[in-house]
C-alpha cells in the first residue's frame, strides 16, 4: 500500500458512518471528504415519492460524488495525502438498483461505470454493520424530518444489499482491504475505549499494510 492510505467508512444509513470518519481525521490528523446532505435538493422529495424521484436523486448524489472523488485523488491522493472519507463510491450502485428501474436503471448504471471505473478506490474500508432496531434508533435520535418516514422495509432491504456490496468489492477490488465494524455492540461514539481500539486497528493495519510494500 501507498505510504498515504485512503480509508473510505460505509454502511448502511444511519450507520454512523460520518461520526466514526469525523473521528478518525481528527485523531489520525487527516483531511476528511463528507457526502452532501443538506443542500441535496432532492431528498425530501424522494422519501415521499420514490419512484417519481429516484432518477433525478441518484444521478445529484453520483455527479457529487465523482466531482468529489476526482477532486480527492488530485489533491491528496497524487500529492501523497492521506485522506478519509465517508462513503465508498459503490454506495451509488448499492442505493440506485433498488430505487430505479427498467431503462432508468441500465441509463445510470452505465453512466455510474463510465463516470467511477477510474476513480481512486479506497486501501481500507471500515464497514459499520448494524441492524435494522439499531440504525432506526439512531435515524430517529438523529431527527432529520425527511427521514422520518422512511418506509421500514426499504431500510431492512439496504442492509442486505450491503452485505452482498462488501462481499462483491471483497472479491472484485482484491486491494482494499475490508474491516467490519459491529456497529450494535460497539458504541464509539459514547465509549472512548472502543473508539480508542478502532483508532488503534485501523494505525496499526496501515503500519503493518506499509510494511509489506
Ligand atoms: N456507534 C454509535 N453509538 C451511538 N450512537 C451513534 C453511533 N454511531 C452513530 N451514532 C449516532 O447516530 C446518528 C447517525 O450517525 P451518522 O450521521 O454518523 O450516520 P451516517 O452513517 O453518516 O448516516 P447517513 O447514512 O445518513 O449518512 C448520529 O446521531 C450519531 O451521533
Ligand atoms: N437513494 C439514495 N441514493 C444514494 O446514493 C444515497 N446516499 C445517501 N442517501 C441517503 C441516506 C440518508 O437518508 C441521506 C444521507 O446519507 O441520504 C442516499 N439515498
Amino acid at each position: 500500500m501507498k505510504q498515504t492510505p485512503f480509508i473510505a467508512v460505509e454502511g448502511a444509513i444511519g450507520a454512523g458512518k460520518t461520526t466514526l470518519a469525523t473521528m478518525l481525521a481528527q485523531e489520525m490528523n487527516i483531511s476528511i471528504i463528507k457526502e452532501i446532505v443538506e443542500e441535496n435538493p432532492f431528498l425530501g422529495k424522494f422519501y415521499e415519492n420514490i419512484d417519481e424521484w429516484s432518477f433525478q436523486l441518484e444521478m445529484f448524489f453520483l455527479c457529487n460524488r465523482y466531482k468529489q472523488l476526482e477532486d480527492t485523488g488530485l489533491q491528496y491522493i497524487a500529492n501523497h495525502k492521506p485522506v478519509i472519507s465517508d462513503y465508498h463510491i459503490y454506495k451509488n450502485l448499492i442505493f440506485s438498483e433498488r430505487t430505479l428501474k427498467g431503462v432508468q436503471r441500465d441509463k445510470y448504471r452505465q453512466i455510474y461505470h463510465l463516470l467511477t471505473d477510474d476513480l481512486p478506490k479506497p486501501d481500507i474500508i471500515l464497514y459499520i454493520r448494524a441492524d435494522l432496531e439499531t440504525l432506526l434508533y439512531r435515524i430517529k435520535k438523529r431527527e432529520r424530518t425527511f427521514e422520518q418516514s422512511m418506509d421500514t422495509a426499504y431500510l431492512e432491504q439496504l442492509i442486505l444489499d450491503y452485505e452482498e456490496a462488501m462481499a462483491s468489492i471483497a472479491i472484485n477490488e482484491p486491494s482494499t482491504q475490508i474491516i467490519t465494524i459491529d456497529g450494535n455492540l460497539i458504541d464509539f461514539v459514547e465509549n472512548k475505549e472502543h473508539f480508542a481500539q478502532i483508532a488503534s486497528d485501523l494505525k496499526e493495519l496501515i503500519h503493518e499494510r506499509i510494511q509489506h510494500t
